[in-house]
């Protein structure tokens, strides 16, 4: 991308945007009228192309996003996409206090005067954290009258191995809706992807949601980076949203491979295929690694470009991050 001053929406029609022809991802064009959650058999005949995903990621990689135009607005944007994340082992009351006020109230107020003017106040989408530290964000939440305007998310479902029994994994969800979370991120249990447990898997995650209800959005965290194969993470993905979750979400970040490119084209060209078959839009929450205003932007642009601006809300898109955040202020505070 050669031009100056490109808005991200209009990226679609620039130059150098990549040409996704989505059926050249698979060897063989996935039949989705065969896609079902009985036998499974689907899952043999999915071959990802790994000539075109690497072409694909090398193109996206290679655009230059470091001349968009309303840097000011897109900054603004991805603080209201981010779910605000900790997840430690000595993550304390006072710790979680600090976020969720972070959350709720992200720019000081010289910032505010600075870049928001007379504009609404903007919040970050989510505050994420462990099932033992949800009862300080909600603690907080109400106590600054803020329980619309910001998520409560909890991680769940043994995160972030997943090994722990199911009676306890589904015990925990159940728990963490008593306390009327908005929002559970549960892991997958990996070795049903890697032993093909499909049938088991989606019971699995059936169940989570189940759990859940309605009210409650579940995220499914695939852990794409211990998932092996590109074609397990296209099947990990559909199974999920087979089984009633409300997003993907990529990674705990605390594999050793986060969030990344190609797993990200894989799972937005699932999520395509889901929508085609259900009239479902499930959406995609990229985690793990994504500090920077670059980063987010190649996510932003990969979500547009591949599933279009309807995604581009907090609805469906979400960045998961325990130090965007901070970045993203810092960029504002220097323009
Ligand atoms: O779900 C969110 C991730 O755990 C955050 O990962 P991060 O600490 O690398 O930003």
């Amino acid at each position: 991308m050669t031009q100056a001053g490109i808005d991200i929406l209009d990226v679609l029609n620039q130059p150098g945007t990549p040409a996704i022809e989505e059926s050249k991802l698979f060897i063989n064009p996935p039949q989705l009228d065969q896609y079902n959650t009985t036998d499974f058999k689907w899952v043999h005949d999915i071959q990802i192309n790994t000539k075109y995903l690497e072409d694909l990621t090398r193109q996206f990689e290679a655009v230059d996003l470091s001349r968009l135009k309303n840097k000011k607005s897109l900054l603004l944007k991805i603080i209201e996409f981010i779910d605000l994340t900790t997840l430690s082992g000595d993550d304390t009351e006072a710790v979680v206090e600090t976020l969720t006020l972070k959350a709720i109230q992200p720019l000081s107020e010289e910032l505010k005067e600075k870049v928001l003017h007379q504009q609404a106040n903007v919040h970050t989408a989510a505050v994420c954290v462990y099932p033992a530290r949800v009862v300080d964000v909600i603690k907080v939440l109400d106590r600054e009258n803020a329980r619309d305007d910001v998520k409560v998310a909890s991680v769940a479902a043994g995160f972030p191995s997943g090994q722990y029994l199911l009676e306890t994994r589904l015990h925990e969800i159940e728990l963490l809706a008593k306390q009327k979370v908005d929002e559970v991120d549960i892991v997958i249990q990996r070795s049903l992807v890697l032993n093909n447990q499909w049938p088991e898997l989606f019971s699995e995650v059936k169940q989570m949601k189940e759990k859940c209800g309605e009210k409650i959005h579940m995220k499914t965290i695939l852990a794409v980076g211990e998932l092996k194969t590109s074609e397990n993470i296209y099947c990990a993905s559909m199974t999920a949203m087979f089984a009633g979750s409300d997003f993907i979400k990529t990674s705990t970040g605390k594999e050793k491979t986060n969030a990344t490119i190609p797993a990200g084209i894989i799972m937005c060209s699932a999520i395509k295929h889901f929508h085609k078959l259900s009239g479902k839009k499930i959406g995609l929450k990229p985690a793990g690694g994504i500090s920077t205003f670059e980063d987010s932007v190649r996510w932003i642009y990969l979500v547009l470009i591949m599933l279009g601006p309807d995604w581009l809300n907090k609805d469906l898109f979400r960045i998961g991050a325990s130090s965007l955040l901070n970045n993203i202020l810092q960029e504002l505070e220097a323009l």
